[in-house]
């Protein structure tokens, strides 16, 4: 593989749910090493984009590659860490808190029992998220936010070369955000590519390298993290003729 050649690269992507189009020529692109968050208001298809890059929705028109190949032809998914909207790591499972996190180890260690690496990455893992002490707890005895920082540890442990979370914050508290923002900075020092839906930039703005901001399925407006910032704070500040005085109606909120 060519090192230019992005992480993720959709082209003029179209995908529908059910006969509703919901990606109406899409493009967006993660190099490697970016960061890349996407937002825009409920129903813009943030959640829809991040699917179908993981192969869960059909890209039906357009081009959709990762690292590269076309999806058809990808096969290297255990560089793919993925971390779906917000759902408990339990649904009523008795697994532990390792167990889970190792299941996210499945990919690399190829159905032969977890070596001494992958053990090691598991507690890293674990570690990373705060949550290390945890480990031999049931996962049904967590709160909303601790499972939120099992399922990142959980995609961390397969050591991707890209991150795609859905809404990695949602409901979760603020020392909580705080420990995931600095596991996050942690990965992408180490030089992961990040995808990311969020509905506030938060603690994670200082880790974003390029908002992008969805409306009905298309790219509206991609800018730089502290420009969007600045308008969600001082939205006086902008021109109502500017169409990026919509970002303050709620895109960030
Ligand atoms: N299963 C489904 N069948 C038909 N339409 C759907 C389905 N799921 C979602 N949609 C529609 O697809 C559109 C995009 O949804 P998507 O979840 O991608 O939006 P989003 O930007 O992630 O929204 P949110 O901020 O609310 O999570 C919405 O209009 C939604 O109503």
């Amino acid at each position: 593989m060519k090192s230019q050649e992005p992480v993720i690269s959709l082209r003029g992507a179209t995908a529908s749910l059910g006969s509703r189009p919901v990606l109406r020529g899409l493009d967006l692109t993660v190099e490697r090493g970016e960061v890349v968050a996407l937002l825009g208001p409920n129903g813009s298809g943030k959640s829809t984009t991040v699917r179908a890059v993981i192969g869960q929705i059909p890209v039906t028109s357009g081009t959709l590659e990762l690292f590269g190949k076309p999806l058809a032809r990808f096969r290297d998914w255990r560089r793919v860490g993925y971390v779906p909207q917000r759902s408990t790591a339990a649904s009523g499972v008795p697994a532990t808190v390792r167990e889970v996190v190792s299941s996210g180890r499945l990919a690399r260690a190829r159905l032969r029992p977890l070596n001494r690496a992958d053990k090691e990455a598991v507690n890293a893992a674990m570690r990373l998220v705060g949550m290390e002490s945890r480990a031999g707890d049931s996962v049904n005895a967590l709160s909303g936010g601790q499972h939120q920082r099992v399922l990142i540890a959980r995609a961390l442990a397969g050591e991707p070369d890209v991150l795609i979370m859905d809404e990695p914050l949602a409901g979760v508290d603020l020392a909580s955000q705080q420990v995931l923002a600095d596991a996050l900075a942690e990965q992408t020092r180490n030089g992961t590519s990040v995808l990311l839906v969020l509905h506030e930039l938060g603690p994670l703005a200082p880790l974003i390298d390029r908002a992008v901001v969805l409306h009905e399925g298309r790219v509206e407006r991609v800018d730089h993290p502290e420009r969007l910032h600045d308008l969600a704070c001082h939205p006086h500040d902008t021109n109502e003729a500017d169409p990026a005085s919509k970002i303050e109606t709620g895109l960030l909120s």
